[in-house]
């Protein structure tokens, strides 16, 4: 817990690069808000420069929400590149469970090159671990702690950080699993929320090399930056953008004031 506060630290002292492979419909807030986290964003996809991007890069991300044949060829290119390169790896599988060709790229992504992190909502990580599930689309139907027992199979299977995003958010790497109580209901009201989150996790992984931690690091500043937000706005457009001042304005203090953490 107390570890916690140190990673929002270390962002702001490093200004880490975080290479991000995403979609349309998030791309500019994504960017947003890693700097305004502290972190420097670059979004790349072209085939012929993501493996130089992966180098000079302290994290990638690799979001699949508007994927196509030549972004997954480049999503493939840059995971390989940084699993050579050893730089950490967050993986959101957008979507998965909603058509075949989602489902077949984040299993073939998974198995080949093993992220360090998986962030997903309920319904993509349940539909992880069972191909029949058929989710709606990219919003969850399901409660984030439906999802646990998919989220240890996973995080045993790939000896890997499984996050399951939701009203909670749960870290689950083996049979450890951490809990975040804090956010708001408007937060599955914005696109890209969860997009966000992910990025987060890229943010922190690129400073911290536990990644149990630094996922937890990453839901815990999604979450308190929630809470400082909610009282401030009127509903999804005002909060989208009171959300992202309130990240650049996010303090250690703040972090550790307002945490619900059990772990
Ligand atoms: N009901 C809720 N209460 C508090 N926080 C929430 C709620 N729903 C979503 N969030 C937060 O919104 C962010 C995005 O999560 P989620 O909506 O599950 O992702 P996605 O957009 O990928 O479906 C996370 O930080 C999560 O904690
Ligand atoms: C709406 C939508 N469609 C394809 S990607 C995308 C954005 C999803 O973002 P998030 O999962 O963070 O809400
Ligand atoms: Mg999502």
């Amino acid at each position: 817990m107390n570890q916690i506060p140190s990673i929002l630290t270390a962002i702001r002292e490093k200004s880490p690069l975080v290479h991000n492979i995403t979609n349309y419909v998030v791309m500019n807030n994504t960017a947003n808000a890693l700097l305004a986290i502290g972190a420097s964003p670059v979004m790349a996809h072209a085939k012929e420069e993501v493996e130089d991007i992966v180098t000079i890069s302290s994290a990638l991300v690799i979001n699949m929400g508007t994927l196509s044949k030549n972004w997954v060829e480049a999503m493939k290119l840059a995971a390989q590149k940084a699993s050579k390169t050893k730089t950490p790896f967050v993986f959101d599988p957008v979507g998965v469970g909603a058509s075949t060709y989602r489902t077949e790229t984040a299993q073939e992504i998974i198995a080949t090159y093993t992220p360090d992190v998986i962030r997903g909502n309920a319904s993509e990580i349940m539909a992880l671990t069972n191909s029949t599930l058929s989710t709606k689309g990219v919003d969850s139907t399901h409660n984030s702690l439906d999802a646990i027992q998919a989220a240890k199979q996973l995080s045993k299977e790939l000896g890997n950080t499984i996050v399951i995003s939701g009203e909670k958010d749960i870290i689950v790497t083996g049979e450890k699993v951490s809990t975040v109580s804090n956010g708001d209901a408007l937060m599955a009201k914005i696109t890209g929320m969860g997009c966000t989150a992910t990025a987060m996790v890229g943010a922190c992984i690129a400073v911290e090399g536990n990644t149990h931690l630094a996922a937890t690091a990453a839901m815990a500043i999604m979450g308190v930056t929630g809470d400082i937000t909610k009282n401030a706005s009127n509903g999804p457009g005002s909060f989208q953008m009171n959300f992202l001042d309130n990240l650049h304005l996010l303090t250690s203090d703040q972090l550790s004031e307002y945490l619900i953490l059990n772990e």
